[in-house]
């Protein structure tokens, strides 16, 4: 099966921080990917937008580069096409240089997105510029990197910056997790089957895993994490998106504020965590001499977390008694994410004490060989009587799809702001929600100034993580490499 291009209306495309890390990394990339395959309308145009003093054709090589480097393009007719489409102007964010020349750059009647690739502490800035300056329009998109907000107080300022000056259907909050393929085939996986939605309750599941691990360090950026952690790093975010998705209600339609009204309930049904309930952890230096934490961090005294496990319980009819185990951490076994509902054991066994019944687990794999599979239980093939054993229902997209394409998370996103689609995107008040929930969590852990248990480099987190779910006569699926 050959993946179908949609094509987009033609834009202007305004990408602020066009010469930072991420729009070389991702942004630029995926934009090309987009390209390559035939997605953008005919008149499409890029406008790179920083501080530094560049012309077009500076701008030109700095993309070429980061194409080539990031984004394994190497076909020559479509780079020179791309590159075609691109314009530059210096622009600064907290001045009054270079907005007249952007102005000038717009052209009327064409869709404008606006994404501000930058630090924070500067949409306010630029939102409020854009429109004073007349740059967007009461149809233009805004579209704002994490992290939104340190905590409840400082995401509301984000909020009321931002909505000062575009409405919320002009925002666009990315959460790059929203736009993982398998992620959105959560949502297909329940609501578009009749198979699940009967037995995706506390009467039929057991508990459900949440695992983010991953094998990178905070190296390069751990002056940024060490004020951050793995709480405000991934579960504020990307975990707990993950959590509204698995959790949530159906909504009556796939629309954004359908899908976003269900998000929202299930972060305000969240019960407080409890210090018992949370594992923190943060990686010690390797065996083999290699940096800690505290080394990355620069900071010897570093109290912040690189790793943390939690048992979460979603206080609505849905899901009382069955709890969301969630864990993150950075320098793991493996890099692997995925989500694992534990159903309940069959009530009654009719094949006697030799024949131990297991429960059916559905595992929905994002990352890397992102698929879906279901544990069984069946008969042991061959003549050795009733004997039963496991058996996995396994569709890797990779066999089971082979030709239907993979795109970064980013090129689904873009594309979606291009459409004018928010479902992928955080609304206001679900971040400011989910804040609401962390801060708590957060400042109880700053006020007991604890520190984080130290962990191997390489393994599967502190030891207290697996006590978490002994605890409750439950075990973590292994992380395996
Ligand atoms: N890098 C990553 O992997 C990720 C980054 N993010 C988020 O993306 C955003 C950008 O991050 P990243 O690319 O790493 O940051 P960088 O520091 O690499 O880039 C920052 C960009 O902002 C521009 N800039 C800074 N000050 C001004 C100003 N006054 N006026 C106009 N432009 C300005 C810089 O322009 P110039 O260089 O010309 O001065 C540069 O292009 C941040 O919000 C970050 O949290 C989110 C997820 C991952
Ligand atoms: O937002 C972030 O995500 C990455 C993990 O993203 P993935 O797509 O590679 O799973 C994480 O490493 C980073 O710390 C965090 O800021």
């Amino acid at each position: 099966m050959v993946s179908r291009v949609i094509p987009v209306d033609s834009f202007d495309f305004v990408l602020f921080g066009a010469t930072g890390d991420l729009a070389k990394r991702k942004i630029l990339p995926s934009l090309f990917h987009r390209f390559q395959i035939g997605q953008f309308g005919d008149n499409s145009r890029i406008i790179g937008a920083s501080r530094s003093q560049m012309d077009r054709a500076g701008f030109q090589d700095h993309v070429r580069d980061a194409l080539e480097t990031y984004g394994g393009a190497t076909d020559k007719e479509a780079i020179a096409g791309f590159l075609d489409l691109l314009d530059y102007t210096p622009v600064d964010a907290k001045g009054d240089g270079g907005w007249d020349v952007l102005k000038s750059m717009l052209r009327e009647g064409e869709i404008r997105a606006f994404y501000l690739s930058v630090a924070p502490s500067l949409f306010g800035d630029i939102a409020s510029r854009l429109k004073s300056t007349g740059c967007a329009d009461d149809d233009s998109r805004i579209v704002v990197e994490k992290p939104f907000g340190h905590d409840l107080a400082s995401a509301q300022a984000l909020n009321t910056a931002l909505r000062a000056h575009f409405r919320e259907g002009q925002i666009y909050r990315i959460d790059h997790y929203l736009g993982k393929e398998t992620v959105q085939n959560l949502m297909a996986l329940r609501f578009a089957n009749s198979l699940f939605e009967p037995l995706w309750n506390s009467s039929h599941i057991d508990h459900v895993q949440i695992t983010v691990a991953e094998t990178v360090s905070t190296e390069g950026r751990g002056g940024y994490y060490d004020q951050s952690g793995a709480m405000r790093d991934m579960v504020q975010n990307h975990l707990m998106q993950l959590l509204c998705l698995t959790a949530m209600e159906p909504p009556s339609k796939f629309s954004p504020n359908a899908v976003r009204n269900e998000k929202l309930k299930v972060i305000e049904a969240l019960e407080p965590v409890q210090p018992e309930n949370i594992v923190r952890g943060q990686y010690r230096e390797s065996a083999a001499g290699g940096d800690s934490y505290r080394d990355h961090a620069g900071n010897p005294d570093s109290r912040t977390e690189s790793y943390v496990a939690m048992k979460v319980e979603v206080s609505n009819w849905r899901w009382a008694g069955t709890p969301f185990y969630l864990r993150t951490g950075k320098c793991l076994r493996t890099r692997e994410s995925e989500i694992a509902v534990f159903f309940r054991k069959p009530p009654h066994n009719i094949f006697g004490e030799d024949n131990e019944l297991d429960a059916n687990m559905l595992v929905i794999r994002l990352q890397p060989d992102e698929g879906i599979e279901l544990r069984t239980t069946i008969k042991d093939p061959g003549p050795g009587g009733m004997r039963l054993t496991g058996a996995n229902l396994d569709m890797t997209f990779a066999d089971s799809l082979p030709d239907s394409g993979s795109q970064d998370a980013y090129e689904r996103l873009i594309m979606d702001v291009i459409r004018g689609n928010q479902t992928l995107f955080m609304r206001g008040d679900e971040v400011e929600a989910a804040w609401a929930w962390a801060d708590p969590i957060i400042h109880a852990w700053e006020e007991s100034g604890q520190a984080p248990q130290q962990y191997d480099q390489g393994g599967s987190g502190p030891d207290d993580s697996l006590l978490l779910m002994h605890r409750d006569d439950r075990r973590w699926r292994p992380i395996e490499a």
